[in-house]
């Protein structure tokens, strides 16, 4: 009795925000991975946040943890990073993913990341040649699926990114079938390459070259495992979102009805017909399409927390968060808050209008926020956009099977959500 007293009494310096710690051993956890529906703050989430208030303390997946809703404790969080609050995530995660995973480790990898990444999905590799492949590998699937019958907008928004994103990851393999595959020809690689001395220019190659300096925060199981993490979260990720906007549009005449007008109006101001999407199109002629993206992003919330670990003992709001306890975010708390969006289960792009709409926010953290604010963020709108683009600029498409939606609390697509596109006349 002394230790489940221990247990849901935890020690600490301070005052503990309100909450319960659960079963011993197990938590909440149970709780915690419980369904909702697509419109709805994870039950878990919900319930305590109406219990304890915005801030409160729990154990999920054997760790003591402090949840947190507020904007302003969660833009302290962000502000803190790698002063107070560290990259951090429960222990029964690292141990499941794997100890190779850097992304859950407690070392600062995002200038690792920023390097390894810039070159090929950094800005000016977007804008230099990723643009141009992904225009072209989308044109050409929208051509094939156009006389196909209907097809998984999902899938194959992933064919698209396995398309135009594995050589650039790594050059040598051309798609990536198994995660247990992929990690072998990985594995392989890198030593082949290190002997042969052969120059490729993929992510893969910088790795290489981290690999080789003195220090290095890489060996060859936790490189293997971050190229691996990379290709699995672009895919996953992008797909989900873009399947999501391509749905709210699907149900939204007067905003299919804009996107097509702006979209159109890029194709009739093309010198070049045939030529494909520019960065210029891209950065000024997409604004509504812009607000389109950033309105599916928050109502996505496809991250449902985010994770950090308290460095040492941190005062807020009256509270003490105890050094090592995990500090969890939850995003969609933030994003379906009505104080910060009008009506905000509904689907309206224009409330992006005249807004800032590419870096986070207090109240925009779809993409984080702060140092570690996704990598990829651009390439993610990037591909969003250009398959908006061919979808509604070329193409007339209607959806033949709807997908309904769920949170457990990850995203979950009850159904594939298959549309079926046809030549636009207009064009
Ligand atoms: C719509 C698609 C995407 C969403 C919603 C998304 C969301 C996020 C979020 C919320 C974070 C912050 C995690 C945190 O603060 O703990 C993050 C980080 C990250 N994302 Fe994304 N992401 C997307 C696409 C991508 C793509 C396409 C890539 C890579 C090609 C990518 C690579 C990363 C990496 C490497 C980080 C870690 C950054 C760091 O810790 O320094 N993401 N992403």
């Amino acid at each position: 009795s002394h230790w489940l007293h221990r247990w849901s009494n935890p020690k600490c310096n301070g005052k503990l925000p309100p909450g319960a710690m659960g079963f011993p051993i197990i938590g909440e956890t149970v709780d915690f991975l419980k369904p909702c529906g697509f419109n709805d703050i994870p039950t878990f989430v919900k319930k305590r946040m109406i219990r304890y208030g915005l801030l409160f303390r729990t154990n999920i997946f054997g760790s003591k943890t402090v949840v947190s809703t507020d904007p302003d404790v969660i833009n302290q969080i962000f502000r803190q990073e790698n002063t107070s609050f560290g990259l951090g995530y429960p222990d029964i995660l690292v141990k499941v993913f794997g100890k190779d995973n850097l992304f859950l480790k407690e070392v600062f990898i995002h200038k690792y990341l920023q390097k390894i990444t810039m070159q090929i999905i950094g800005s000016e590799g977007l804008k230099q040649t990723m643009i141009g492949n992904m225009d072209k590998a989308t044109r050409g699937h929208f051509r094939s699926k156009a006389s196909q019958g209907s097809f998984n907008v999902r899938k194959e928004v992933e064919n698209l990114i396995v398309a135009y994103m594995t050589p650039k990851l790594i050059t040598l393999i051309k798609v990536l079938k198994s995660r247990g595959e992929a990690i072998q020809v990985m594995k392989d690689v890198p030593s082949m390459r290190k002997e042969s001395r052969e120059k490729q220019e993929d992510f893969l190659n910088t790795m290489l070259e981290e690999l080789e300096k003195e220090g290095s925060i890489f060996d060859q199981g936790s490189a293997t495992n971050l190229i691996f993490l990379l290709a699995f979260v672009a895919r996953e990720g992008t797909s989900s979102c873009t399947a999501l906007a391509v749905k709210f549009i699907s149900k939204d005449p007067k905003v299919l009805a804009e996107l097509k007008r702006e979209h159109k109006a890029i194709v009739d101001n093309r010198k070049y017909k045939k030529a494909g999407v520019s960065w210029e199109e891209y950065t000024h002629n997409m604004i509504f399409t812009n607000m389109v993206i950033n309105e599916s992003l928050r109502l996505s919330n496809t991250t449902p927390l985010l994770f950090r670990k308290a460095l040492h003992d941190v005062e807020i709001k009256g509270y003490t968060i105890p050094a090592s306890w995990i500090v969890a975010v939850a995003p969609s708390a933030v994003h379906y808050d009505p104080t910060n969006y009008e009506n905000p289960f509904e689907f309206n792009p224009w409330r992006w209008e005249g807004k800032e709409m590419t870096r986070g926010s207090k109240t925009f953290m779809a993409f984080g926020s702060g140092v570690r604010l996704c990598v990829g963020a651009e390439f993610a709108r990037l591909q969003m956009a250009i398959f908006l683009h061919h979808l509604v600029a070329y193409y007339d498409f209607s959806v033949v099977q709807d997908s309904e939606i769920t949170r457990s609390p990850f995203l979950q697509f009850t159904k594939d959500l298959l549309i079926n596109i046809s030549q636009s006349p207009t064009k």
